[in-house]
């Protein structure tokens, strides 16, 4: 198994120390847990770019199609600086299990490239997207492999994908990327799916529990696409939303913050501090100070391990929502399991972004393209459906939330495995 596997990198070995208790509860056999120990593909290449000036620059980019047992791989690609190949094969397998637990007919896919893009002028970004589509045009389609926007990535640069997608391939083939801009066959909801899909999950267990959103204060880490439009949308419904960070600081104030003005203030250049309130104005804290804050609802939506073995006493909050993707190590899972705290975790909180997708995809593939209202719809009924059946699984096998919505993942994954039967070793496109 990769757990003794000294070359397994730290990030997806710590991503894959959580299946040991998975694989004993569901009795997984060894063929299943061999390939699950394994990207099914990973590739590396290089990118160059001409750049503003005249020189040429050349970029690292990947694409990793953990596991196709349900289906074509799904997932984002990432720009950032800190992107490398450990990473991105463990956000591959976050995929595959996400898209298992709610059920889309995926298997685990991600990409990303090193790069810092705030440093980059807007042709150079288009020029550095076109060419992170041709390096993957051969390993890409709608029924191989479908990518998406992740962290720094957005509706325009999956445009500029698409767009170059259809210039090789002679054809408009817009299943082949989802999170397109509207007018390239994009779906409506796609933009604030994660977070607010988020929100739903959030609502479902505050159902359960007996939870008013009133009373509930909670910090936001992380301001981007999923933050901003979770905390809008969470404001919107009544939660007190006293914190919200970016990459340089956090602002709080004790009476609620004024989303929509924290965000117009990021847009003309940082995060300010704007009260809903009349009185206070609130303040600017250090970074980090958001996961330490007195509230109800830590939701993480930044980067991975946000909260390791070394902060996770810090959290004083008794539930975190993993909109991030592996922003909690498993140690430090562990130890807030110890004291008592709930995390809803990524694998089943942010999955309104891929479940969005997967409503894109279906439209480019039948040419009919649905109303916001029914997208919200179909997004709620699903994320319910299969919220249910993980909150039943943790509460029959007396798991917590992460345990039993892999339980989900794997048992999915693991059954279309069998129904493929024992003999197929075929590595290739499906
Ligand atoms: N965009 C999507 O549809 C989905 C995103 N996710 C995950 O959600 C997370 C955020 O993604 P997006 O919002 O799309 O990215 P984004 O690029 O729009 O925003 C990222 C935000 O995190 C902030 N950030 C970075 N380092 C930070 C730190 N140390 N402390 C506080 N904030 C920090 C940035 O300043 C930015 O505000 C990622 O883990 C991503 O994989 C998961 C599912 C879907
Ligand atoms: O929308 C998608 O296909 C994938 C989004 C994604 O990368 C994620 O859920 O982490």
């Amino acid at each position: 198994m990769a757990e003794n596997d000294v070359s397994t990198p730290e990030v997806l070995k710590d991503a894959q120390s959580r299946l040991q208790d998975i694989y004993e509860r569901l009795d997984v056999s060894d063929d299943a847990r061999q390939r699950l120990a394994h990207p099914r593909r990973s590739l590396q290449f290089s990118i160059p770019v001409r750049m503003d000036n005249g020189s040429l620059k050349v970029f690292q980019g990947w694409r990793v199609q953990y596991d196709v047992t349900r289906g074509p791989a799904k997932g984002g690609i990432r720009f950032h600086p800190n992107v490398n190949a450990d990473e991105v094969t463990a956000l591959s397998f976050w995929m595959a299990i996400k898209c298992a637990a709610v059920d889309l007919p995926y298997g685990g896919g991600k990409g990303g490239v090193q790069c810092n893009p705030k440093e980059l002028s807007r042709m150079e970004l288009e020029r550095l997207s076109r060419g992170y589509m041709r390096a993957v045009f051969d390993v890409v389609g709608p029924d191989v492999d479908i990518p998406a926007p992740d962290v720094n990535t957005d509706a325009t640069v999956m445009g500029w994908m698409d767009d170059e997608f259809a210039s090789i391939a002679r054809r408009q083939l817009p299943a082949v990327i989802t999170g397109k801009p509207l007018g390239l066959g994009g779906s409506q909801g796609r933009v604030e799916a994660t977070g607010e899909g988020a929100l739903e999950v959030l609502n479902i267990w505050a159902d359960r529990n007996k939870q008013k959103a009133k009373k509930l204060k909670v910090a936001v880490q992380g301001f981007g696409n999923a933050g901003y439009h979770f905390a809008r949308a969470a404001a919107d419904q009544g939660y007190n939303v006293v914190a919200v960070s970016d990459s340089q600081r956090t602002v709080y104030s004790a009476e609620g913050l004024d989303i929509d003005a924290v965000y117009n203030a990021k847009q003309q250049g940082q995060l300010k501090p704007f009260s809903s309130g009349s009185k206070n104005k609130g303040d600017t804290l250090e970074r980090d100070a958001v996961l330490g804050l007195d509230v109800d609802i830590l939701v993480l939506a930044a980067l991975e391990n946000a909260i390791d073995d070394n902060n996770a006493k810090q959290v004083s909050a008794k539930v975190i929502l993993e909109i991030a993707n592996g922003p909690v190590t498993s140690k430090a899972d562990s130890k807030l399991e110890q004291a008592g705290v709930t995390v809803i975790p990524d694998v089943l909180a942010n999955t309104g972004g891929v479940i969005v997708s997967y409503f894109e995809w279906i439209q480019n593939r039948t040419g009919d393209y649905w109303t916001a209202e029914v997208v919200n719809q179909r997004l709620r009924e699903r994320i319910n459906q299969q919220a249910d059946l993980i909150f039943k699984v943790a509460k029959d096998e007396k798991v917590t939330l992460r345990t039993a919505t892999y339980m989900q993942g794997i048992r999915r994954i693991t059954e279309a495995m069998d129904h493929r039967g024992s003999q197929r070793f075929f590595n290739g496109d499906c």
